[in-house]
C-alpha cells in the first residue's frame, strides 16, 4: 500500500489497483441563489461551484507561479502589516508566489514570516502627489513588469489592491486566461446603474446600453500575455484621456471595465473575492475571501 503526499486525498494505490475518490459532481444541483455562467460561457467562482480539494489536485502537477503585485505609497504602508500577514493565511497556501511590492519607502515595510514558496520582492518607486496617479500608474508599472521581467519568472499574476485583508481561500480557482472581479457595490445593479464613465469624451465611455457586470479594479489578474494586453491597453487609453485633458470618473477602473466590454473576462470572481466590508451581509455570500478596509479617504490620501 503506498500513499503519496499529496495525492493521499484522492489516490489509494494497491496492487496496481488506484481509485480517484472525492464527491460526485452533479448535472442537476447547484447553486440556484446566483449565476454560475456568464452568456458567454465564463464561470463566475462563488462558493459551492468548486471542489476546493479537488482543483488544488489538478492545478498542483503544473507547478506554477502566482506574480502578485501590490502597491503601498504614503500612508498605504500601514496596510501591509494585515494584508501580508492575511494572505499568508489564505492566498495561494502551497502553491509558489512571487509578491513585488512597490513602495516609496522601502525601509517603513514591516518585517512579514512568507510561507514556503512565498516570496516578497520590494521595489522603491518615487512618491506621487495625487492619489489618482498612484492608482492609475498601477498599469504602466504592471505592464513594464510583464514585459521586462515576468516572461520566465511566473505563470500567472493578479494586481491587488493594498487596503483589503484575506478572511477565506483565494486560490488555484481563480486563475484563468482574463480574470476579472465583479465590484461589491454593484453585483446586484442594473448596467444603467453602474458607475461606467459616461461622457462621451473619455476612451472609457460606456453608454447606458452596454456592459454586462461592473468589475472592480482592486483586483485582477490572468495570465501573462492577457494581462500584459489588458495594461498596455488601459494606459494607452488613460494616455489618451490625458492628451484631451480629461481623467475617467473611476480612473483606470474605467477603463478596465471598458477593456473587459471588448475583451470578456474568461473567468469572473463574485464579490466573495473582494467585499466591501466584513460586516456587511448578503445572501448570496456565503464566505468573503478577500475584503475591502473601512478607512478615512481624508486623513490617509495624499490629496482629495
Ligand atoms: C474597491 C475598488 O473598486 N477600489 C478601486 C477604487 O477605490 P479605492 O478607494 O479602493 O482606491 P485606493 O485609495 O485603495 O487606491 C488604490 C490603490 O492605490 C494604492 N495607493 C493609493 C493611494 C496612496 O496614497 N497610496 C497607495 O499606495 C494602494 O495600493 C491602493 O490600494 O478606485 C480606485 C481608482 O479610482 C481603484 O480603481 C481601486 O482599485
Ligand atoms: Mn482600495
Amino acid at each position: 500500500m503506498k500513499f503519496s503526499v499529496f495525492l493521499h486525498r484522492f489516490i489509494y494505490v494497491n496492487n496496481n489497483q488506484s481509485r480517484f475518490l472525492y464527491k460526485q459532481p452533479s448535472v442537476l444541483i447547484g447553486r440556484t441563489d446566483v449565476a454560475s455562467v456568464t452568456s458567454w460561457l465564463a464561470p463566475i467562482v462563488w462558493e459551492g461551484t468548486f471542489d476546493a480539494t479537488l482543483v488544488d489536485f489538478i492545478y498542483k502537477k503544473q507547478n506554477l507561479t502566482i506574480a502578485t503585485t501590490v502597491f503601498a505609497l504614503g500612508k498605504y504602508i500601514r496596510f501591509l502589516k494585515d494584508f501580508f500577514e492575511s494572505a499568508e493565511q489564505h492566498y495561494f497556501v502551497g502553491f509558489r508566489v512571487h509578491y513585488y511590492l512597490f513602495t516609496d519607502q522601502p525601509e517603513a515595510v514591516p518585517e512579514v514570516k512568507m510561507g514556503e514558496n512565498h516570496i516578497l520582492t520590494i521595489r522603491k518607486v518615487p512618491s506621487l502627489n495625487r492619489w489618482q496617479d498612484i492608482s492609475m500608474g498601477r498599469m504602466n508599472i504592471l505592464e513594464k513588469l510583464i514585459e521586462n521581467e515576468l516572461a520566465v519568472e511566473a505563470d500567472y499574476i493578479f494586481c491587488l489592491d493594498v487596503d483589503a485583508k484575506f478572511y477565506g481561500r483565494w486560490s488555484v480557482e481563480s486563475l484563468g486566461r482574463l480574470v476579472g472581479v465583479i465590484h461589491p457595490w454593484f453585483f446586484d445593479a442594473s448596467r444603467h446603474q453602474f458607475t461606467y464613465e459616461r461622457r462621451p469624451e473619455s476612451v472609457a465611455y460606456i453608454s447606458k446600453e452596454e456592459g454586462d457586470y461592473y468589475f472592480t479594479a482592486a483586483a485582477f489578474g490572468g495570465s501573462l500575455e492577457d494581462v500584459l494586453n489588458l495594461t498596455k491597453t488601459c494606459r494607452e487609453q488613460m494616455n489618451i484621456d490625458a492628451a484631451n485633458s480629461i481623467e475617467a470618473i473611476w480612473h483606470e477602473e474605467s477603463h478596465l471595465n471598458k477593456y473587459f466590454l471588448y475583451n470578456k473576462p474568461s473567468k469572473l470572481l463574485s464579490p466573495e473575492y473582494l467585499w466591501r466590508d466584513i460586516r456587511a451581509g448578503a445572501s448570496q455570500i456565503k464566505t468573503v475571501r478577500f475584503s475591502h478596509v473601512a478607512k478615512n479617504n481624508a486623513e490617509i490620501r495624499p490629496n482629495p
